[in-house]
C-alpha cells in the first residue's frame, strides 16, 4: 500500500522537530503536527524562557555585589512587563527558527492535533493522513495536585503570562521546577514561601548537595516549609490560603504548583493504533524506543524517562539514523549530566554517593569554599561545593556533583571525562585553569572519607 510519508511525527518540540529533521535530510517523505507551539515545551514554555528568567534574576546578586568592588550603584526597580515583552520575543524568534528548520529539510508541517484512526492512520486536524512509520514526541504537561481550590494555583506556563510580580509567591514542590522558579521569585523581588514534602530539596540528588542547596535557599530568605504536605488551597479577600495537612497555613499572593508533569497521551486514541501504556500513563517502548505497535516509536519526555531537552532531541536523532540512514544506534541514557539553574546553580553528572556505595567501596572527595568573588562582595551564602566520587577497584571518577557559581557550565565538560570513565589519577594530571573554580575539579588530592565498605563486605 502506498502511504502519503514514510514517516509522521506527533508533536513539533524537541524530540519530534530533530527526529523529522534527521529522518528528511536521510531522504525520507516525512510529515510532522504540532497543535500548540513549534519547538515544544523547551522553547516556548520551559527552558528557554526559564534560563531568561534566571539570568535577569543574577542581576540582583551582581547588582549588591558590586559595592564590595568600589561601584557605587542605585538599583532603583525591576520591570517585569519590560522582561516579559524581550523574553516572548526571543522565543517567538526561536519558534520560527524551528519551523523554518522543518520547511527547509523539506518535511511537510501540519499546525493541527493529531491523533490515531488505526497503527497507519492518523487524523490530522480533520484530515486522513496516512504513514508506514509513525513517532509519537507529544511531550508532557504540568498538573495540579488533587486538593481543594488547586485550580487557584498557577503551573509553570502561567509563570510565562504573570503581568505583575506577586508580592508573596507560595510554590509547592521540591523538584526542579519549584526550585529554580522559588530562586527567580525571591531574586526579582517576591518573598517566596516554599512548601515541600520531604526534609529536604531535590529528592533523587546527591545529599551533600541537597544539604548545601537547603543553606543556600535559607540564606538569601525564601521561607522553606520542611515536610509538609499541601491540604486545600482557599482565596480569603485579595489573597490565597493554602492549609497544610495535620494543621498550619501559609498564605501569599499567588500560589505556583510545580508538583510533577505527565505525558501528553489524552486523546491520542492510542487503544486504535494498539499503543500501551506504562502504569504511571508513559507510553511503554523498549530500548528501540519501538512501542507495543511495530510500526509506532515513542520519543522524549511522553516515555517519562530522563525527561531532559538534550535527551529527547539524542533519541530523537538516533531514531531517524536508524530507521533511515542505514546507522542503528541508540542514544545512552548513561552519564547524562544536568543542572538545576538555582542561586547557585548546579551541576551533576553520573552516580550520587549513595548509588555508588550501593555497588561498593568508593572514595569521596569534598571541597568547600567561599569563592574568590565573595570575599570582595562579602555576599553571603555562596559557598561553593565540589564532590568526586571515585571507585576505590578501578579509579574511575563515578559521579561529579557541584553547588556554586557556572556549576552548569563547568559540569559540561567533567561530563564528558566521567562518561569516557576516565579516572580519579587522570582528573589529578590535568593541570588546573588559574584562579577560576573549576580548578578545584582538577586539585582535591585528600580523600575526604570512604563509603559503601558494608556494602563490599556482603
Ligand atoms: C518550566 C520547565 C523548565 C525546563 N527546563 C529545562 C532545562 O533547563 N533543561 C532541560 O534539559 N530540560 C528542561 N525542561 C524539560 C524539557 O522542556 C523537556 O524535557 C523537553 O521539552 C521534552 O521534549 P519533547 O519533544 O519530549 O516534548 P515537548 O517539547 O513537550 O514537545 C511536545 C510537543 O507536542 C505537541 N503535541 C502534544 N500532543 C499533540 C498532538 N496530539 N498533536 C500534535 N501536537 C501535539 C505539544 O504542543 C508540544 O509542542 C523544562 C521543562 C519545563 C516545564
Ligand atoms: N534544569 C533542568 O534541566 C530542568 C528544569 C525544569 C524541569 N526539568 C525537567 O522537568 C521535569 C519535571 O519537573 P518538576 O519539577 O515538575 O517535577 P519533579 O518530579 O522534579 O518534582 C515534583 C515535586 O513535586 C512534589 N509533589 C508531587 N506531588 C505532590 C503533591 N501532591 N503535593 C506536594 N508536592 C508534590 C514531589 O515530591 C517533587 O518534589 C524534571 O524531572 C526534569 O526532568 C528539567
Amino acid at each position: 500500500m502506498a502511504y502519503d510519508f514514510d514517516l509522521f511525527v506527533i508533536g513539533g518540540g524537541s524530540g519530534g522537530v530533530r527526529c523529522a529533521r534527521i529522518a528528511a535530510g536521510h531522504g525520507a517523505r516525512v510529515g510532522v503536527a504540532e497543535e500548540r507551539f513549534w519547538g515544544g515545551t523547551c522553547v516556548n514554555v520551559g527552558c528557554v524562557p526559564k534560563k531568561l528568567m534566571v539570568n535577569a534574576a543574577e542581576y540582583a546578586g551582581w547588582a549588591e555585589e558590586a559595592a564590595g568592588f568600589g561601584w557605587d550603584m542605585e538599583v532603583r526597580g525591576f520591570d517585569l512587563a519590560k522582561l516579559a515583552a524581550a523574553r516572548d520575543a526571543e522565543v517567538a524568534r526561536l519558534s520560527g527558527i524551528y519551523g523554518r528548520l522543518l520547511a527547509n529539510a523539506g518535511v511537510t508541517s501540519f499546525d493541527a492535533r493529531a491523533s490515531f484512526i488505526d497503527a497507519h492512520t492518523l487524523d490530522v486536524g480533520g484530515r486522513r493522513v496516512t504513514a508506514e512509520k509513525i513517532v509519537i514526541a507529544v511531550g508532557g504537561r504540568a498538573v495540579r495536585p488533587e486538593l481543594p481550590g488547586a485550580e487557584l494555583g498557577m503551573l509553570s506556563d502561567d509563570v510565562f503570562t504573570l503581568k505583575t510580580l506577586p508580592k508573596r509567591l507560595i510554590v509547592v514542590g521540591g523538584g526542579y521546577i519549584a526550585l529554580e522558579f522559588a530562586c527567580v521569585f525571591q531574586a526579582l523581588g517576591s518573598q517566596v514561601e516554599l512548601v515541600y514534602r520531604a526534609d529536604m530539596p531535590l529528592r533523587g540528588f546527591d545529599q551533600d548537595i541537597r544539604v548545601a542547596l537547603k543553606a543556600a535557599l535559607d540564606a538569601q530568605g525564601i521561607h522553606q516549609h520542611v515536610g509538609h504536605h499541601p491540604a486545600r488551597l482557599d482565596r480569603q479577600g485579595d489573597h490565597l490560603r493554602l492549609s497544610l495537612l495535620g494543621g498550619g497555613a501559609v498564605e501569599g499572593d499567588a500560589v505556583l504548583f510545580a508538583t510533577g508533569r505527565e505525558p501528553n497521551t489524552q486523546g491520542l486514541h492510542l487503544d486504535a493504533a494498539g499503543v500501551a501504556c506504562t502504569a504511571g500513563g508513559a507510553i511503554e517502548v523498549d530500548e528501540d524506543h519501538r512501542t507495543t505497535a511495530p510500526n509506532i516509536w515513542a520519543i522524549g519526555d511522553v516515555t517519562d524517562k530522563l525527561n531532559l531537552t538534550p535527551m529527547a532531541t539524542a533519541v530523537g536523532h538516533a531514531l531517524a539514523d536508524t530507521l533511515f540512514g542505514k546507522t542503528p544506534r541508540r542514544a545512552s541514557y548513561l552519564n547524562v549530566p544536568t543542572a538545576v539553574f538555582t542561586s547557585p546553580p548546579i551541576g551533576t553528572v553520573g552516580l550520587t554517593e549513595a548509588d555508588a556505595a550501593a555497588c561498593g567501596p568508593v572514595d569521596i572527595y569534598l571541597a568547600s569554599f567561599t569563592p574568590m568573588r565573595h570575599t570582595l562582595s562579602q555576599r553571603q551564602g555562596r559557598k561553593t561545593l565540589m564532590k568526586l566520587i571515585v571507585c576505590q577497584e578501578t579509579r574511575k571518577v563515578l559521579g561529579a556533583h557541584m553547588l556554586g557559581e557556572d556549576a552548569a557550565e563547568i559540569m559540561q565538560g567533567i561530563g564528558i571525562a566521567v562518561a569516557a570513565g576516565l579516572t580519579k589519577e587522570d582528573f589529578d594530571r590535568t593541570i588546573g585553569i588559574h584562579p577560576t573554580a573549576a580548578e578545584e575539579f582538577v586539585t582535591m588530592r585528600t580523600r575526604t572519607r570512604e563509603a559503601g565498605l558494608r556494602a563490599a563486605a556482603e
